[in-house]
């Protein structure tokens, strides 16, 4: 085999440059400058931040945010393998630029200029286990990630994936408001899967395509506090008592089904990645200012006494512009939300005393 000549690893050495900012052997190379110039380059190109991307969820997240026409810089970091999913997904012909951020020490690198941070780092359930299981080490986890946005790119919209989400939004909010940068219209729990989920099941009982349904999903993001609106379901339809008792266990329980079909290695991955590109998808679409940009995600809210609720909300320019009201409920949705209330007004409180207390 023929050595490699010198112009092959100046070439080499200029592409590792530019996949790994922090690499000391940074040259001032033309793939470089042009590379730049592509990221800076594109009508509408966002920069967007993956902060556990080498894990199940990151790594396919990872591959269809580079495929995500709005997306000019894909930043993957993570506390392993980030150089390795970042080399991988580099290879892709679509128009982002991506960079890999691996530890710590380049948490900052990877957040500095990002308009939308997606947070699916942590450890995911076991079967047994509850999401609040996951508080433990995840609270810790969101919380130096949080610390992080709020001292590198305290403007980005935050969607925060890792769970217990009904109290990790609640950490992350505490964090931004000890640093003052808190905005409640950027911090997004991200709740699509329960939506993905929902239309899934809710066309299959009906026999439609689940292109064409849509089934809002309010509450929270964990067993009862999942709340399906099967009364607002779009296109217009009615369900048997027994339709709606499966439908709504179905849906609440989504993500222990997946968890137990796994067998220990893990919960959804790769329908949450594709539940958190569409979501990261309309807040770009609302970054850019399309108008009638909706879906629903757990933000702070007044719809209910809770700080926090999922709901629809509008995404515009600057993040979650306008939180929706629940609408009419039938009385099987009303008893649902009194129990979800319940359930989230502790996972909330839990999230916030682990930032003040
Ligand atoms: N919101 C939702 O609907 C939803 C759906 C599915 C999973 N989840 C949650 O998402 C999280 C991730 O799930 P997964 O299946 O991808 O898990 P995973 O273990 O496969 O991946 C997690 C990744 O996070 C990384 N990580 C750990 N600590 C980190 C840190 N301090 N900084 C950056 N990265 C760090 C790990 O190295 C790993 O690569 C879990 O908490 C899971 O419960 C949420
Ligand atoms: O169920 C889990 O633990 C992961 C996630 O929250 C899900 O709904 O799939």
């Amino acid at each position: 085999m023929q050595p490699l000549g010198a112009e092959v690893h100046q070439r080499i050495a200029r592409i590792s440059a530019h996949l790994y900012p922090s690499n000391p052997q940074m040259g001032d190379g033309s793939i470089l400058e042009r590379t730049n110039c592509r990221a800076k380059g594109g009508a509408a190109g966002f920069k967007v931040a993956i902060l556990g991307a080498a894990g199940g969820i990151g790594q396919p997240l990872a591959m269809l945010m580079k495929m995500n026409p709005l997306v000019s810089v894909l930043h993957l970091y993570d506390v392993v393998n980030a150089p390795g999913v970042t080399a991988d997904i580099s290879h892709m012909d679509t128009g982002a630029v991506v960079r890999g951020f691996l530890g710590q020490s380049e948490l900052d690198g990877a957040l500095t200029g990002m308009d939308l941070v997606i947070i699916p780092a942590g450890i995911p359930r076991k079967p047994g286990m509850t999401r609040d299981d996951l508080f433990k080490i995840n609270a810790g986890i969101v919380r130096t990630l949080c610390e992080g946005i709020a001292k590198c790119c305290p403007n980005a919209i935050v969607n925060l994936i890792s769970n217990p989400v009904n109290s990790t939004v609640p950490i992350a909010a505490e964090v931004f408001k000890k640093a003052g940068t808190y905005d409640p219209k950027k911090l997004l729990g991200v709740t699509s899967l329960d939506v993905v989920r929902a239309n899934t099941f809710v066309a299959e009982v009906l026999g439609l395509d689940p292109r064409e349904v849509e089934v809002p999903v309010v509450g929270g993001h964990a067993g009862v506090t999942i709340l399906p609106l099967l009364s607002q379901v779009k296109p217009p339809c009615s369900f048997t008592h027994e339709e709606t008792e499966y439908l709504t266990k179905r849906i609440q329980d989504g993500g222990t089904e997946v968890v137990e079909a796994k067998k220990g290695a893990g919960s959804a991955t790769l329908s949450m990645a594709y539940a958190a590109v569409k979501f990261a998808d309309v807040c770009l679409k609302g970054l850019r200012g399309d108008a009638g940009v909706v879906a629903c995600a757990f933000v702070a809210s007044q719809v209910t006494e809770l700080p926090f609720f999922a709901s629809k909300v509008r995404l515009g320019r600057t993040g979650a512009e306008e939180v929706y009201q629940l609408g009419p409920l039938n009385e099987y949705e009303r008893i649902g939300l009194e129990k979800a209330k319940k359930e989230l007004a502790e996972s909330i409180q839990k999230g916030i005393s682990f930032i003040r207390n």
